[in-house]
């Protein structure tokens, strides 16, 4: 089982100016098998929807609550929540010089699951995950996230997915910097993981080029720091002709 349930959450941030209310009362049930797409005009708070969920040090949640299986996981640390079975896939992945993504990847699962995964299962798992997703072999001997192209960001995202099977992914921009070829190697690898009944996905994007690959069960306009507009597939294709002009005009009258 797993679902995410977010209640009227406000968050603000400390800013140079004072402090900013970015999310002015989000609600959002994510529920088992559900995979519900977040689109919006550029600031409108998407990126902060997930930090905050996720439990970043910078967002401050003012009001509101966030459960995963019923726990609190406002009342989580990082670890914690990852540990409930939370996975942030972010926008601006951090370079980690001098630790391979092998040892990254075994840290992270040990981390998880409490015990360290049996060297040789791990290792064919990771051999595994990484020809699903057509990586050479020789990348998990790479600094986490050095040099990495676009591409190769974002396919060690959807291996950390793959690998560390979480109950909900947060996929922050996992279309940004994809080559056709890539974009659908990358949302094979969201689709095997959305295959399992028991996972929620929440897919943060700007375009509906990925969304033709994953087929989000919900779309949610965001604007403003609040569900603006939700509907199904469809509405991402509206959005695509129309833009956000209708939205963000309701949003300020
Ligand atoms: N740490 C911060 N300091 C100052 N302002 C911030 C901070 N974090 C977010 N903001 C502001 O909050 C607003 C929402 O930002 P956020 O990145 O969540 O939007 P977004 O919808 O993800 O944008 P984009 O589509 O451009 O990625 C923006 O106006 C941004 O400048």
């Amino acid at each position: 089982m797993a679902t995410l349930d977010i209640k009227d959450l406000h968050v603000t941030v400390d800013t140079e100016d004072g402090t900013k209310e970015i999310l002015k009362g989000v609600d959002l049930t994510i529920k088992d098998g559900e995979t519900h797409a977040i689109m919006g005009p550029n600031g409108s708070g998407k990126s902060t929807l997930a930090y905050s969920i996720a439990g970043h040090p910078k967002y401050t949640v003012t009001g509101g609550s966030v459960t995963l299986d019923g726990a609190d996981v406002l009342e989580m640390s990082v670890d914690e929540r990852a540990r409930a079975g939370l996975f942030l896939a972010m926008q601006y992945p951090v370079e980690v010089p001098g630790v391979s993504v092998a040892n990254f990847l075994r840290t992270a699962k040990t981390a998880i699951d409490g015990e360290a995964p049996k060297l040789r299962t791990w290792v064919k798992d990771v051999n595994g995950a990484m020809e699903k997703l057509s990586m050479d072999p020789s990348f998990s001997q790479r600094s986490v996230n050095e040099g990495f192209s676009g591409g190769e960001k974002k396919r060690h995202e959807i291996m950390q997915l793959e690998l560390l099977d979480p109950k909900v992914a947060i996929l922050d921009e996992t279309d940004s910097g994809l080559d056709i070829d890539a974009l659908k190697i990358v949302s094979e690898g969201v689709n095997r993981f959305k295959q399992n009944s028991d996972k929620g996905v929440l897919l943060i994007t700007h375009y509906t080029r990925i969304l033709r690959y994953i087929t989000p069960d919900f779309v949610h306009v965001f604007v403003d720091g609040r569900m603006a507009e939700q509907g199904g597939p469809e509405l991402a294709e509206e959005l695509e002709s129309t833009g956000y002009d209708k939205y963000v005009s309701a949003a300020r009258a």
